[in-house]
C-alpha cells in the first residue's frame, strides 16, 4: 500500500482533495478523519499539517506527500520534488510600509518577520544579507505595526491581507510556489507511486485540454493541421461526403475559442469542443 501525506488544514487541503477524488481515490467523510485507508486503490491517506509533511516524507515514514513548494524548501527535509499540480500558486515576497525599502539589501541589520525561517534565512545567505529572522506562526503582517519586525516575508496571492494593513511588497519575488507532490530525496519509485504520479497527471491533462471536433475540405487539411496538431497528430478520417475529412485533436482548454475563430476562417464545418472527463497519455 502507498502512503501517501496530504494537508488536512489550510489553503492546500480542498483543492488537493478534489484532485485526488478525481484521480479516483476515496475521499475523507468529514475534516476528522486523519487516515483514510482505500484498499481498492491499494493506498492509505493521512491527512497532515502542510508544513509537517515534507518532514514525514523525509524520514521516509511516509512514501509521497502533497505540500507547498515553499513549505519544502523551508523543511530543510531530504525530500524532493516530483511533479506540480498547478494549485495552490503563490509567490513569497517581501513586504513592508509603504517606500519604506526597495530590495533585499536594504534589509541588513534590521528584522524580519515570517512563518518560513529556513527558507528566508536560506535566501538571506544567498544574498549576502545578515539580517534577524523572527520566526512567528502566522499571521506575519501585523509584526511591523506591533513594532516586533521592520520587514516581513510572507506568502502573497491576491495581495489583500498585505493591503489590508497597508503594506506593499518590495523587491524581487523570493519564491514562487505551488502544491507540489514530494518523495524522499533519491528513493526509488515503487509501482503504486508511479501509478498516484500518473493519475494526477491525467486529471491535470483533462484539467488543461479539450477534444476537438471539425470537418473540413480536404485541400485545406495542411493548414488545418497546423492550427490543430494535437498531442501525437491528430485523427484524419474520410467523411461520407466527397472531398471533405473529419479531424479530431486534443487542444488547450486556454484560447479554444480562438482556434474555432481560426478554423472556421478557413472553411471548417462542424466545429465542436468536447470536454475530457479523465485521460491517460
Ligand atoms: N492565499 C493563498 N493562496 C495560495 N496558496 C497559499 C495561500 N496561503 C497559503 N498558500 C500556500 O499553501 C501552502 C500551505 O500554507 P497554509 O497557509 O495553508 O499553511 P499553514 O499556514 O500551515 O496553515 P494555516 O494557515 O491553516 O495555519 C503553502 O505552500 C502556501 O504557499
Ligand atoms: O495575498 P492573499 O490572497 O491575501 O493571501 C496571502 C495570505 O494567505 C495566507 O494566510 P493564511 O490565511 O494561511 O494565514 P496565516 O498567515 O496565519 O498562515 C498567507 O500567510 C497570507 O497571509
Ligand atoms: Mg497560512
Amino acid at each position: 500500500m502507498l502512503r501517501l501525506a496530504v494537508p488536512n488544514k489550510g489553503a492546500l487541503t480542498d483543492a488537493a482533495q478534489t484532485m485526488l477524488k478525481e484521480a479516483g481515490y476515496r475521499p475523507r467523510r468529514d475534516s476528522k478523519e486523519l487516515v483514510v485507508v482505500d484498499p481498492e486503490n491499494s493506498i492509505e491517506l493521512f491527512f497532515l499539517r502542510p508544513r509537517d509533511i515534507a518532514v514525514y516524507v523525509g524520514e521516509g515514514t511516509l512514501d509521497a506527500g502533497i505540500t507547498g513548494r515553499d513549505m519544502l524548501f523551508d523543511s530543510g527535509a531530504p525530500a524532493e520534488e516530483v511533479v506540480p499540480l498547478g494549485f495552490g500558486r503563490s509567490t513569497f515576497r517581501f513586504a513592508s510600509g509603504p517606500g519604506s525599502y526597495t530590495s533585499v539589501d536594504d534589509l541588513a541589520g534590521l528584522r524580519i518577520a515570517t512563518s518560513y525561517a529556513g527558507l528566508l534565512s536560506k535566501y538571506l545567505a544567498d544574498k549576502g544579507v545578515d539580517a534577524r529572522v523572527i520566526k512567528l506562526d502566522g499571521a506575519v503582517e501585523t509584526a511591523i505595526r506591533l513594532g516586533v519586525a521592520d520587514a516581513v516575508a510572507d506568502v502573497v496571492e491576491t495581495g489583500t491581507t498585505l493591503r489590508n494593513v497597508g503594506l506593499e511588497v518590495f523587491g524581487e519575488p523570493i519564491a514562487h510556489s505551488e502544491a507540489i507532490v514530494i518523495k524522499q530525496a533519491g528513493a526509488a519509485e515503487t509501482n503504486g507511486f508511479q501509478q498516484l504520479i500518473r493519475r494526477l497527471q491525467g486529471v491535470l491533462v483533462a484539467r488543461d485540454y479539450v477534444m476537438i471536433d471539425y470537418d473540413i475540405r480536404a485541400e485545406r487539411i495542411d493548414d488545418a493541421i497546423a492550427i490543430t496538431p494535437g498531442m501525437e497528430g491528430p485523427t484524419v478520417s474520410p467523411l461520407h461526403r466527397e472531398g471533405w475529412v473529419a479531424v479530431r485533436a486534443m487542444i488547450p482548454r486556454k484560447g479554444h475559442q480562438q482556434v474555432m475563430d481560426r478554423l472556421q476562417e478557413i472553411g471548417a464545418k462542424a466545429v465542436l469542443i468536447t470536454a475530457i472527463f479523465a485521460a491517460r497519455l
